[in-house]
């Protein structure tokens, strides 16, 4: 095996090129994720941060490069197969919770587990556990409309750890809160996936926030800028 491909992370990447037409989003990126790291990536509009976040996810295909998942090679993986994996694997947060709005937050965070066959009773009894967990007992009957936006991202949270992923990724998960808000919703965010022993990804354009993470990556360009030696 030629060393320069060995991987040293949890999750990891190599060569990632991601091409949208003739605008490159990734432009040669290798990164190394090691288990239950917290790492902020940061950069201007457009550098490729969600692009990288999506191929590290298996959400999207890079044009060339790898990805490995405990030296698995995950980006070649069926739709299928990665879908699976992604399940199991991965815990996804976004900047406005994606949660289903016709559903109480205890179903919410269901979700992903009846997806994968387990019972309804057991499912909601997990999930309930969860959003104790968050502080959002009180919540589990309501339904996403009837919670504050930081409530909100704290289901979306639950909903992303129960599973127990390895890593969450997560998108700008702030960024429709109030400072105050988007801070303890941070916190929540970080001491839910120490407890889980989950490594997190968090992409922002908040600097304290960036700033509170033990590590930071910097892209420019679809390139790394700083911070190539994640741990
Ligand atoms: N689905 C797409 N179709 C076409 N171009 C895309 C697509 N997704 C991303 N791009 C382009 O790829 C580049 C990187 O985008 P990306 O969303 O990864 O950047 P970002 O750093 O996350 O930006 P922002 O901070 O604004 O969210 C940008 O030039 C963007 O326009």
């Amino acid at each position: 095996m030629n060393p320069q491909w060995n991987t040293h992370g949890l999750l990891s990447g190599r060569g990632l090129v991601k091409k949208y037409g003739s605008q490159y989003a990734l432009a040669g990126i290798d990164i190394d994720i090691a288990p239950g790291a917290m790492v902020a990536i940061v950069g201007p509009s457009g550098s490729g941060k969600t692009s990288l976040m999506h191929v590290l996810g298996g959400i999207v295909r890079a044009d060339a490069g790898e990805v490995y998942l405990a030296g698995q090679r995950i980006d070649q993986l069926s739709e299928k197969k990665r879908s699976e994996m992604r399940r199991r694997e991965f815990g996804f947060v976004f900047q406005s919770g994606m949660l289903v709005g016709e559903l109480s937050a205890e179903e919410n965070v269901a979700l992903p587990m009846l997806l994968d066959g387990v019972s309804r009773g057991d499912a909601l009894r997990v999930a309930r556990q969860s959003l104790g967990r968050l502080g959002l007992a009180t919540k589990a009957g309501s339904r996403p409309g009837e919670m504050s936006g930081g409530q909100a991202q704290r289901v979306a949270i639950a909903r992303a750890l129960t599973r127990r992923p390895k890593v969450i990724f997560a998108d700008e998960p702030t960024g429709s809160l109030d400072t105050r808000t988007g801070k303890e919703t941070m916190d929540a965010l970080l001491v839910a996936a120490a407890d889980a022993g989950a490594a997190v990804l968090v992409v922002t354009h908040d600097r304290d926030l960036a700033a509170s993470l033990p590590r930071t990556v910097v892209i420019r360009d679809g390139r790394i800028a700083s911070g190539v030696a994640v741990s």
